[in-house]
């Protein structure tokens, strides 16, 4: 292939096979998107070491994001199968050869599901650490992406300016369908320091029997419409309607979560399922932002980044742990905020291939290219480049 020729090819699929969803994220160039074939002599592992005898072409391309339930593997496998992901652009990218079938895979589904890829698709999956993984993400991102952070105070996202020399250490707070804690230090050295069982899944899974939902997305809509004064005991309910200001609790405060029920003589029926659903969500979102607080206390961490599909750019989610951290730091410590989120284990995976270069990274949001289009949870591209061939 010549210079300047152009060519529409994927490669590169890298998995995130989690207990709720399926995360992709796979590299393709596209027809607009010549090849650059600009040698790259100093091109750089991913933790930025060089790597210098390594001759390659940088390929231009876009990364994408793609989501699944996991409960609906076949979607995925159908999908993989009917752009044939696991084939395509594999030679025409001067990518090696060797790539072929096997793809990054990580989170316990690439154990659980390792033999079903193997006998539908005849995909082996190489697995990559599911903590190693968040953590390469949420670096890559953190260092590559501009705009990628932002902390969410009174309704409004605040993108932060991230200072590459100044980001560690840091907590990542992982909240899929349970959470993950994990102090960060540098590329590739980090600690798991918590968890808790009481995360997205606990949401969705309890949200679904109390109110009888019937997807994620409709019980969070509930969430919005409800008010959780309704069923959460409040300061104020115990106090005779007064603060408590001596302990530092308003009289709005929630003192009980789900507690006004004891007293009530009410079935769960004649309670709106939309206020129900306000008092979950705020119950754990509340719950992960204060577990989350204590852990970079007892690290001395001032920075906490949030991740996971559970907060999917939510308002009052992102509200909440907000404002669990800062009360509960009195200020002192701010919850950030991911735009990629929900793929920090997908790109981590993808980032195993040591294919791409931090440098080489530009974040487009759609084909006007607004590196503020807020919502990158489905069909997010991050335009890069990438190491062709070695
Ligand atoms: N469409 C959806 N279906 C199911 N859960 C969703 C959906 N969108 C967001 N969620 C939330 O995201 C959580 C999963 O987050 P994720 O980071 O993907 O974790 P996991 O890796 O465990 O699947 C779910 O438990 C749920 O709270
Ligand atoms: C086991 C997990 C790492 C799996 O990751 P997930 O699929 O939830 O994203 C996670 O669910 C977790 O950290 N759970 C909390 C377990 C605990 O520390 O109590």
């Amino acid at each position: 292939m010549e210079d300047g020729d152009t060519i529409d090819a994927i490669s590169h699929l890298a998995l995130d096979i989690g207990g709720s969803l399926i995360k992709m994220v796979y590299f393709s160039t596209s027809k607009e998107q010549p090849v650059d074939k600009t040698k790259n002599n100093a091109s750089r592992d991913s933790n930025g070491v060089s790597n210098g005898s390594k001759d390659g072409y940088l390929v231009n391309g876009r990364l994408y994001f793609i989501k699944f339930e996991t409960s609906k593997i076949n979607e995925c496998l159908d999908f993989i199968s009917s752009k044939q992901l696991h084939y395509r652009g594999v030679q025409q990218c001067g990518f090696p050869v060797s790539d072929k079938n096997i793809i990054k895979a990580t989170g316990g589904g690439a154990f659980k599901f390792a033999d079903l890829f193997k006998e539908k698709l005849g995909i082996s999956l190489d697995k990559v650490d599911e903590m190693s993984s968040l953590v390469s993400g949420a670096n890559f991102l953190l260092k590559a992406v501009p705009s990628e952070a932002f902390t969410y105070v009174n309704g409004k996202r605040n993108y932060e300016q991230i200072d590459h020399n100044d980001l560690f250490p840091y907590l990542l707070v992982n909240i899929g369908s349970g959470v993950s804690m994990i102090k960060v230090d540098g590329d590739g050295k980090f600690e798991r320091v918590s968890g808790t069982s009481v995360g997205g899944g606990t949401f969705w899974g309890l949200g679904k029997l109390l109110t009888k939902c019937k997807s994620f997305d409709a019980l969070l809509e509930m969430s919005h419409q409800g008010n959780n004064r309704v069923i959460d005991m409040l300061v104020g309910d115990i106090y005779g309607g007064m603060d408590y200001s001596k302990i530092g609790l308003t009289s709005t405060a929630i003192a009980s979560s789900f507690g006004k029920a004891i007293s009530e003589d009410k079935e769960l029926e004649e309670y709106k399922p939309e206020d129900v659903a306000r008092s979950l969500l705020r119950m754990i979102s509340n719950n992960i932002g204060q577990i989350a607080y204590l852990n970079a206390l007892r690290f001395g961490l001032k920075k906490i980044f949030f991740g996971g599909f559970f907060i999917g750019g939510h308002a009052y989610t992102m509200d909440t742990i907000s404002v669990a951290v800062d009360f509960w730091s009195k200020g002192e410590a701010k919850a950030m905020f991911l735009r990629h989120e929900g793929f920090l284990g997908a790109l981590g995976a993808f980032m195993n291939y040591q294919l791409v270069q931090d440098d080489s990274v530009r974040l487009v949001g759609d084909k006007n290219s607004n590196p503020l289009v807020e919502d990158l949870n489905d069909n997010g591209i991050i335009e890069c480049c990438v190491q062709a061939s070695s």
